[in-house]
């Protein structure tokens, strides 16, 4: 029998715990504030945005809204970014990814100031997570560390497989999971006979963008598999980068896609931004 890490139900204990912290935080006349910035129309990007502006009202996480036309230039966000670097209600700067074509991701992230970059891409935080003396961590990780605790999953000296290594998930990951004392293998492209690798792990996330990639043959029986895919089938279904009719049933965890590690990224969106705020007393 295979346990669901059901990562919609501990998001919203999260966000009522939020909802408490955020209401201390008004006692003492501060409303935290996350401001949004996406540029261009790419649907996803729309859809995560208003999610995300929709979990943050309803756990009391005020959004200042900055949508700019795909034709804006690398200097105009820039500059944009800067003025909510200095504006003092502004606890968190959200930059969407991904940012249009010709748009420098780097440059853009590395404007944002360190102590306001709520989704934990800065190169200063992720420095930080590296030297295990991280504040701001990247959301989906992060996400994914919350759910294999709050389900007692023990990573020290396990051996921990990463497929994929994206600046999102696999690179920030890897940090994490040798900060929690796991052995961590990271795979990707360029990887000669996954299988074998994969089949020896005790953990695996999964973060590829390839629709059902790995089948229920990569894992072990006693496998924790985390599934961070999020992709359209051929018949419009949303999928995982894990199939999940050949894995459930076959290993010991696994995540839901939906309902696994999405509402985890976002409730530590929020959670990140009201302990900026929480630094600010
Ligand atoms: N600045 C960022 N950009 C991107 C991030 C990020 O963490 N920060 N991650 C992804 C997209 N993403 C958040 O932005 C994200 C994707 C999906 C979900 C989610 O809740 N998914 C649901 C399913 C939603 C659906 O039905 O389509 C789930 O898994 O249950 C949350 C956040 C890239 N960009
Ligand atoms: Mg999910």
């Amino acid at each position: 029998m295979t346990t669901k890490l059901d990562g919609k139900k501990l998001s919203n204990e999260i966000k009522e715990e939020l909802k408490e912290r955020v209401r201390c935080l008004q006692d003492k006349g501060i409303t935290p504030c996350l401001a949004v910035v996406l540029v261009g129309d790419d649907p996803a990007s729309q859809v995560y945005i208003r999610n995300k502006k929709r979990a943050a009202q309803k756990v009391g996480v005020k959004t200042l809204d900055n949508v700019l036309p795909a034709s804006t230039s690398e200097n105009e966000i820039i500059d944009l970014i800067y003025s909510l670097n200095n504006d003092p209600q502004v606890h968190g700067i959200l930059v969407q990814l991904p940012l249009p074509q010709g748009i420098n991701e780097d440059r853009v992230i590395q404007a944002i100031l360190p102590s306001k970059d709520v989704d934990g891409f800065h190169p200063q935080n992720i420095g930080k997570l590296f030297m295990n003396k991280g504040e701001l961590a990247p959301c989906t990780p992060n996400g994914i560390m919350h759910l294999l605790a709050k389900y007692d999953i023990q990573l020290d000296g396990k051996r921990v497989v990463i497929v994929g290594r994206s600046k999102i998930v696999g690179m920030p990951m890897i940090a994490m999971m040798l900060n929690a004392n796991a052995t961590v293998t990271v795979t990707h492209s360029h990887t000669q006979n996954l299988k074998e690798i994969t089949r020896e792990a005790d953990v695996v996330i999964v973060a590829v963008g390839k629709a059902e990639f790995l089948t229920g043959d990569y894992f072990k029986p006693s496998a924790v598999v985390i599934d961070v895919g999020m992709n359209r089938n051929e018949a419009g279904k949303l999928v995982g980068d894990v199939e999940a009719a050949s894995t459930a049933d076959k290993v010991a965890f696994m995540t839901p896609v939906p309902g696994g590690v999405g509402p985890m990224t976002i409730a530590m969106l929020l959670k990140q931004t009201i302990e900026i705020a929480e630094r600010s007393i």
